[in-house]
């Protein structure tokens, strides 16, 4: 009697599931359909401001159909210069030497944006670069190597039609002269954020904080000659925050995979607040008057961008705090709407802060100019600093007469000495007033990254050149 009751309690349950077999059928369809694809589609966006997504995938252990070394050339077509970086990984995408050092690292001045009228004359200021950098990578793996060429501020002013033009003369000439592999869109002006998201990489591929917690990931600042940029990473919730971006501007947010994280990573770029384009915007503000920025006793032209504004100091010499309003007047500070929750300046949204933003590396033109003006060493890869030594040091280059330059400031270039005031005092407005940093926070200014042994450029190359092995 149980022995029967328990047979037919088994047999009721697959009667059951027999009975019912096109009910289950018609629900398991759409199960397995939907769970297919969402298998199947690439990684959905959950913020509307994302633009982009790319992979670095933690290779340890994963396979892949390439060899134990992969080499990447990437030229930097700066503002203010042009360089070449080439790189070599292998297949646990760690950097390895190449010769003496982690990367082959050339440059040169000035950048391609110098021959605007003539394409071939800027693609062919590549030539030398382009060869050293060539002769680094063996031979049988050139063909296999990726080659890019990122342009940055200095097209992106050009305007369309000029800067295409160049970027057309350099894919013709990676062909005739380089066995380099070209991928599609491997020559592009970079937009700003794709810039900083790439600084973003490289410094915490460096410090080896990929694939940790968002809040061990160290903020950037990267302070060219035509444009600055600021990226951190920021939690998934504020990253749905995110202000949506008017027509035209680049989006706030880009979702990145790397080493097996998501991460939220808040970028902008700011055009024309790069330090050289910062000195045009200043001297703009007197209208070919005297300026309270320059130098006591320099009366001159600065040249940039194709145009000439006079650089002249005022009778009574420059002055730290009228310097001060008439950089918070260039950076617009005030008047401009901020339709956000909180902005830095110009109407742009701040990220809203953060773990991600608590270190911040600070790069370029803050390192050389700090170096210059003599308050950082500029043998060491990075100095610890906090945002009121530039108005400390901008305070004695008010204070100076030109005479007095070489004595008191004597790392400064020469070309460098009338605008030192104005480059101190605009650093540090832009710290303070623009990022909205305290005087008295810790930053670390580098110049490149100790990694293992060596020591690595800090500059965005490297993160395009991981995004070019780690790309199928
Ligand atoms: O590889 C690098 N390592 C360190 N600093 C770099 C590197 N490449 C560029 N820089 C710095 O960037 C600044 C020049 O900016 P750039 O010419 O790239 O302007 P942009 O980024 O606005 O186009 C200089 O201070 C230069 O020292
Ligand atoms: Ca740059």
């Amino acid at each position: 009697m149980t022995a029967k009751r328990a047979i037919g309690r088994h047999e009721s349950l697959a009667d059951k599931i027999h009975r019912h077999r096109g009910v289950l059928l018609l629900i398991s369809i759409p199960i397995v359909l939907i769970t297919l694809v969402l298998l199947l589609m690439p990684g959905t966006s959950t913020s509307v401001s994302v633009i982009e997504e790319y992979t670095l995938k933690n290779r340890a252990g994963g396979s892949n159909s390439r060899g134990p070394k992969n080499y990447a050339v990437i030229f930097d077509a700066g503002s203010s210069g042009s360089r070449v970086h080439v790189y070599c990984f292998d297949q646990n995408l760690d950097l390895v030497p190449l010769g003496n050092e982690l990367e082959l690292f050339i440059q040169l001045k000035p950048g391609l944006s110098a021959y605007p009228n003539d394409p071939r004359q800027s693609a062919n200021s590549l030539v030398s670069l382009l060869d050293k950098a060539e002769a680094s990578v063996p031979r049988e793996l050139r063909p296999n190597t990726p080659v890019r060429v990122g342009a940055t501020a200095g097209l992106r002013a050009l305007g369309h039609k000029a800067s295409e033009n160049i970027l057309q003369a350099v894919r013709e000439l990676l062909k005739d002269r380089s066995r380099l592999k070209t991928e599609a869109n491997a020559v592009t002006v970079l937009d700003g954020t794709q810039e900083g998201s790439y600084q973003w990489v490289t410094i915490n591929y460096l410090l080896r904080t990929l694939g940790k917690p968002y809040s061990d990931t160290v903020g950037v600042v990267d302070l060219g000659g035509g444009s600055v940029q600021m990226a951190y990473a920021i939690s998934e919730e504020d990253a749905a925050t995110a202000p949506k971006p008017l027509e035209g501007e680049d989006s706030y947010v880009r979702e990145m995979y790397l080493k097996g994280r998501k991460y939220f990573l808040y970028v902008h770029s700011y055009l024309h607040y790069g330090l050289l384009a910062a000195r045009a915007e200043i001297l703009k503000v007197s209208e070919g008057s005297n300026n309270p920025c320059i130098v006591t006793g320099y009366d001159g032209t600065y040249k940039y961008g194709g145009k000439a504004f006079r650089a002249a100091a005022s009778p009574s010499g420059a002055s730290l705090d009228e310097c001060r309003r008439v950089a918070l007047n260039a950076l617009k500070v005030n008047d401009s709407l901020c339709t956000h929750m909180k902005c830095t300046f110009g109407g742009v949204w701040n990220g809203g802060g953060g773990g991600g933003q608590k270190n911040m590396f600070v790069a370029s033109f803050f390192f050389d100019r700090a170096a210059e003006a003599g308050f950082v060493d500029p043998t060491q890869p990075v100095a610890i600093v906090h945002p009121v030594d530039f108005e400390k040091a901008a305070n004695q280059a008010c204070n100076m007469k030109m005479g007095e330059g070489k004595t008191k400031f004597p790392r400064v270039e020469e070309d460098n000495l009338p605008y030192l005031c104005l480059d101190l005092v605009y650093q540090y407005t832009l710290l303070v007033d623009g990022f909205g940093l305290k005087p008295s926070q810790t930053i670390t200014l580098v110049k490149k990254v100790k990694y293992g042994d060596y020591a690595v450029e800090a500059a965005w190359p490297l993160g395009s050149a991981i995004e070019a092995v780690s790309s199928p």
